[in-house]
């Protein structure tokens, strides 16, 4: 579905990826993780055409991707910031995302699930983080792509809609879909990913499950072993 070859980009001098190489053939989660500024974003948006890399190959469904956008019709992202104009209503940004995107959505079933109905007429600069993150959410999955990239979904939610958002996850994960996820809440990550890769120095330093993370670090639990790769940036 991805497969991602060699990838470079610079941010004047600083490389941020540095032949970064990641194979997604499979359906499930695959949680990106690494310490801040190691490059997380940077390939999620490389993934998008967000970024343009210097060097470098990324094919989605075998076509290339460089300067072709059609293929984002078919993937699903929510930001790390999401930054829509304030005095826009929640309801009138549905219906505008709604408008551009042109695919069939199900916004009334995920209104419902993140219980947004108070909400609808409200301005977003009016909005708790929380709830802004509520719509965030409702705009990226409302649409059914089989690839969805979330960048740190977790974020400013209350432990109620975490467990919505696990229970949102895994409903699209069972569908078949691929699920690209950062997330610097840990917890999260141990119950979710099917597959952890770990980026350091521009590259992929761990890849596998998180039974191959413990034995591979010699550590008994998930936290313990991040630490220990996250100690190798410091080597
Ligand atoms: N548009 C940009 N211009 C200049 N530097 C940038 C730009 N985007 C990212 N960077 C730099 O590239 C590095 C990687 O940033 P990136 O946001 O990809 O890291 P991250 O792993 O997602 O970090 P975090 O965990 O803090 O979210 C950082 O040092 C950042 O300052």
């Amino acid at each position: 579905m991805v497969s991602i070859k060699e990838l470079h980009k610079k941010f004047g001098s600083q490389v941020v990826l540095d032949g970064l190489n990641l194979e997604i053939q499979e359906q499930g989660i695959i949680a990106v993780l690494g310490p801040n500024g190691s490059g997380k974003t940077t390939l999620i948006k490389s993934i998008l055409g967000m970024v343009v890399p210097e060097k470098g190959e990324i094919q989605i469904n075998n076509k290339s991707v460089l300067k072709r956008w059609e293929y984002r019709q078919e993937l699903d992202y929510l930001p790390q910031i999401a930054n829509f104009p304030g005095n826009l209503k929640v309801q009138e940004l549905i219906t505008m995302i709604k408008d551009l995107r042109a695919k069939p959505a199900r916004d009334q079933q995920l209104i419902d699930f993140f219980g947004l109905h108070p909400y609808l007429e409200k301005k977003l600069n009016k909005l708790s983080g929380g709830t802004r993150q509520k719509v965030n959410l409702l705009l990226c999955f409302m649409f059914d792509s089989p690839l969805i990239i979330l960048d740190e979904p977790t974020s400013g939610l209350d432990p109620v809609s975490m467990l919505r958002l696990r229970e949102l996850i895994r409903n699209e994960k069972e569908k078949g879909k691929t699920i690209l996820i950062t997330s610097h809440i840990m917890s999260f990550v141990e119950e979710m990913a099917d597959r952890i890769v770990f980026l350091l120095d521009g590259k992929i330093y761990f890849d596998g499950d998180v039974c191959q993370l413990k034995s591979s670090t010699g550590q008994a639990d998930f936290e313990h072993a991040i630490a220990h790769l996250l100690s190798k940036d410091h080597d």
